[in-house]
């Protein structure tokens, strides 16, 4: 297992080309945010436009979208109950997609995430976290052939991996990875461990003011924002995991708990740093 460390970070996070555009840096959609959890989308797609994404979009609930304009006016929005092929049409049109943040799971929430495996193809980066890495297990979903990342936390991960936590070892996570067909896999808790083929890497930054509803929801922002912009790797998944946590820990200095939104408004000056050192 391998440590985490700013200096894999920095090889990461570089200086922008000076003739580049937006369209360089990822079109990024975020599938989420039912009527009870329209913050989780929400968070999802303001760390992804704090964290470099050149466009994104969120697909949601037509509730969300007062809220979602007067709060993050750089995101566009398309409503999740709109007709089947446009839907996947906006699922085309995207580099990077995560599902589940705040997705719920009802059987229009299903629908989206079948929708979603069928559509997406061996190109685009998929991300599955919160509700959807549920209905997964539930419904025993096969995975679909993309660049696959799970974000599952030890519950998610054992509703899908059939492994209680306490049986979460690295060798048992391995081996169900191998059924799943080797997806890039971010199990976070305190030193949250990062799975790709037979590497294993460990954050060892981070603490429990992490432990509050929408942590993980601003994480997957960050990672569709990385991988849409430094290119979908382990590497730029490392980038993102231990990117989250770093800004945690310097809030944590003088704060008990980091908000989410606190870690998202200091994406960029964190990015910026880091690209200049
Ligand atoms: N503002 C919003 O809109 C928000 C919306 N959200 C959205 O809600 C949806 C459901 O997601 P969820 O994670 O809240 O619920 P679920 O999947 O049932 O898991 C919780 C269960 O797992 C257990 N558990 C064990 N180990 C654990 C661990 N390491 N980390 C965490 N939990 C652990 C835990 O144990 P217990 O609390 O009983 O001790 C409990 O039994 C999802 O779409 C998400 O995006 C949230 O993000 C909040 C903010
Ligand atoms: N005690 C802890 N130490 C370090 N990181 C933590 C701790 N508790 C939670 N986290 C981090 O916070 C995030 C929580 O994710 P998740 O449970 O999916 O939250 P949510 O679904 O509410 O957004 C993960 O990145 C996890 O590693
Ligand atoms: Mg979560």
């Amino acid at each position: 297992m391998q440590v985490i460390t700013t200096e894999m970070v920095q090889k990461v996070i570089v200086k922008r080309p000076a003739n580049s555009h937006k369209g360089q840096f990822g079109r990024v959609l975020i599938i989420g945010g039912n009527q009870q959890y329209g913050g989780a989308a929400m968070m999802s797609a303001e760390a992804a436009v704090n964290a470099g994404a050149g466009l994104v979009t969120v697909m949601t609930d037509q509730i969300n979208l007062t809220s979602l304009h007067a709060r993050l006016p750089e995101a566009m929005f398309v409503d999740y109950q709109a007709p089947t092929n446009q839907l996947a049409q906006t699922i085309r049109n995207a580099d990077v997609i995560v599902i589940g943040p705040g997705l719920g799971l009802t059987a229009h929430a299903l629908m989206l995430l079948q929708l979603t495996f069928k559509t997406v193809t061996a190109t685009q980066t998929l991300l599955v976290d919160g509700s959807a890495l549920t209905l997964v297990a539930k419904h025993h979903l096969p995975l679909p052939n993309t660049q696959l990342i799970l974000t599952p936390h030890q519950m998610e991960w054992s509703r899908l991996s059939q492994l209680p936590i306490a049986h979460q070892t690295i060798s048992a996570n391995q081996q169900s990875l191998a059924q799943l067909g080797q997806p890039i896999l971010v199990l976070k808790k305190h030193h949250t461990e990062i799975y790709h083929d037979q590497a294993v890497y460990q954050l060892t930054i981070g603490t429990p003011a992490l432990a509050t509803g929408g942590s993980g929801d601003t994480l997957t922002g960050i990672i569709a924002a990385f991988c849409g912009q430094f290119q979908t790797s382990i590497a730029t998944v490392n980038a993102a995991v231990y990117t989250h946590s770093a800004i945690s820990d310097q809030l944590a200095q003088t704060q008990y708990v980091t908000l989410p939104t606190q870690i998202i408004q200091a994406l960029p000056a964190f990015m910026a740093k880091l690209s200049q050192s």
